[in-house]
């Protein structure tokens, strides 16, 4: 039996509450297709195809950072995918989307403001309280079932994930299904030889925690991005901290310092860090420093060095099975992807299990020419991928789940 009722049990005309993940990059003010368009795409697709009608609900950023945007540039994206208009209203729940969504006809998409503009939506609470606030209760009478397709975000509490579920019948879109399918199967696959993780991106906070409960899975981290250089600093480097402008480091290492302390001195042996960085020299080219020749941070590190890209070489190709969650460097800018994509062509070139996870470090993939064939599997997400790895359930997932459904 399937774990889930998913959209082929849906009653017949229904109006369609959908939670997608279209959390993407943004540059010059607009979101950078990833794979997470053209996955959630055919979730849409069928249900418009099948006459619902459908609303969709979506976050960009978070709060207070450059990339929390409108997602009026999304519904235009997402169009091109689905091959269907898909109209947008810069409205999460007041008057204007709920006039948007009582206009919906038979077979008609419509995208709502960016989630995370509802001061409801954040912060994490119980599913029970989320269900409680104006936001879900304004908009559930509107709907007849809700469907969550946002596998990639449903390590979080938020309104939009664990509210929903509460106030409608709550069904799982084609992403949810497959994503979960595939995370769980990985789960609980054995390995003989070692295992290994690549760790990096800027969500440290997300991957800190996993790591130290993945300590019988994976036999060996290799960081780089914002978590290596916490570990950097944990070990006694001048670096890990913001420069001015920057808001990476100081609140991450404060929320995480006592872990990385303490994952370095129980499971030193299976950490390595980057012997060397890149950064943006004068000249605008890439230099390089050794982590050794460090006595104060006054550059931001952009990459992990040249030699250190040759150690992860050399140990991913000697792995049986390999994680990755978060680019080691920004492989947006071409000076900086040799880390990200050293490690992705090392994988590509074996033929161990491999797993590249999150919605920015799938698309280097594309970027860099790679072929998706040469993974086990691309997942569009990151956190969430890592955190089923643990065994440990997801809370909205847990709120989908049929209440006679076996398995994990
Ligand atoms: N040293 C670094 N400084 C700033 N940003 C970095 C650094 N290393 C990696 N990144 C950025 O991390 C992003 C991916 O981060 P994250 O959101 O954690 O991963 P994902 O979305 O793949 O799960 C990339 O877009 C990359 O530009
Ligand atoms: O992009 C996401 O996660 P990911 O970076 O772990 O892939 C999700 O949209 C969750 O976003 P959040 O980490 O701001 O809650």
């Amino acid at each position: 039996m399937s774990t889930f009722q998913t959209i082929d049990d849906l009653p017949a005309d229904s109006r369609v509450l959908v939670r997608l993940d279209l959390n993407s990059p943004i540059e010059d003010g607009e979101p950078q297709d990833n794979r997470r368009f053209e996955r959630h795409a055919r979730t849409v697709r069928e249900l418009a195809d099948a006459g619902h009608r459908v609303a969709l609900m979506a976050h960009q950023g978070r709060p207070g950072r450059d990339d929390f945007t409108s997602l009026s540039g999304h519904a235009a994206v997402l169009a091109d995918h689905v091959g269907r208009e898909v109209d947008f209203v810069a409205d999460t729940y007041g008057e204007d989307a709920l006039a948007a969504i009582e206009a919906l006809e038979a077979g008609e998409v419509l995208l709502l403001e960016n989630t995370r503009m509802c001061d409801e939506e954040l912060p994490e609470a119980s599913p029970a309280e989320k269900a409680d606030t104006e936001f879900v209760r304004t908009l559930a009478p509107l709907f007849d079932v809700y469907v969550n397709d946002a596998y990639s975000a449903a390590h979080r509490k938020h309104a939009s994930l664990v509210g929903f579920p509460l106030a409608l019948p709550a069904y799982a879109g084609r992403v949810m299904e497959s994503e979960y399918e595939a995370n769980t199967a990985i789960a609980r696959k054995e390995f003989d030889g070692p295992v290994t993780m690549v760790v990096g991106g800027t969500k440290a906070t997300d991957v800190i925690g996993v790591m130290d409960a993945l300590g019988d899975r994976v036999d060996r981290f290799l960081l780089g991005g914002v978590a290596g250089e916490l570990f950097l600093r944990a070990a006694g480097h001048p670096v890990g901290h913001d420069l001015e402008g920057m808001d990476l480091f100081d609140e991450q290492w404060e929320r995480n310092h006592g872990t990385v302390e303490a994952i370095l001195e129980e499971r030193g042996e299976a950490i390595r860090l980057a012997s060397d960085l890149a950064y943006e020299g004068e000249d605008g080219d890439r230099a390089e420093v050794l982590v050794a020749d460090i006595d104060e941070k006054t550059d931001a590190y952009l990459d992990v060095g040249s030699a250190t890209v040759a150690d992860y070489d050399t140990l991913i190709r000697e792995s049986d099975a390999v994680f990755v969650k978060g680019a080691l460097g920004v492989f947006e800018d071409e000076r900086f992807a040799d880390g990200t994509v050293g490690v992705l062509e090392a994988i590509a070139e074996t033929d161990c299990f491999s797993v590249v996870g999150g919605g920015d470090t799938s698309r280097a993939i594309g970027m860099y020419g790679l072929d998706e064939a040469d993974f086990s599997h691309v997942s569009i997400a990151g956190g969430a991928y890592i955190r089923a790895l643990t065994g440990e359930p997801l809370p909205a997932i847990e709120l989908l789940r049929r209440a006679d459904a076996d398995g994990a």
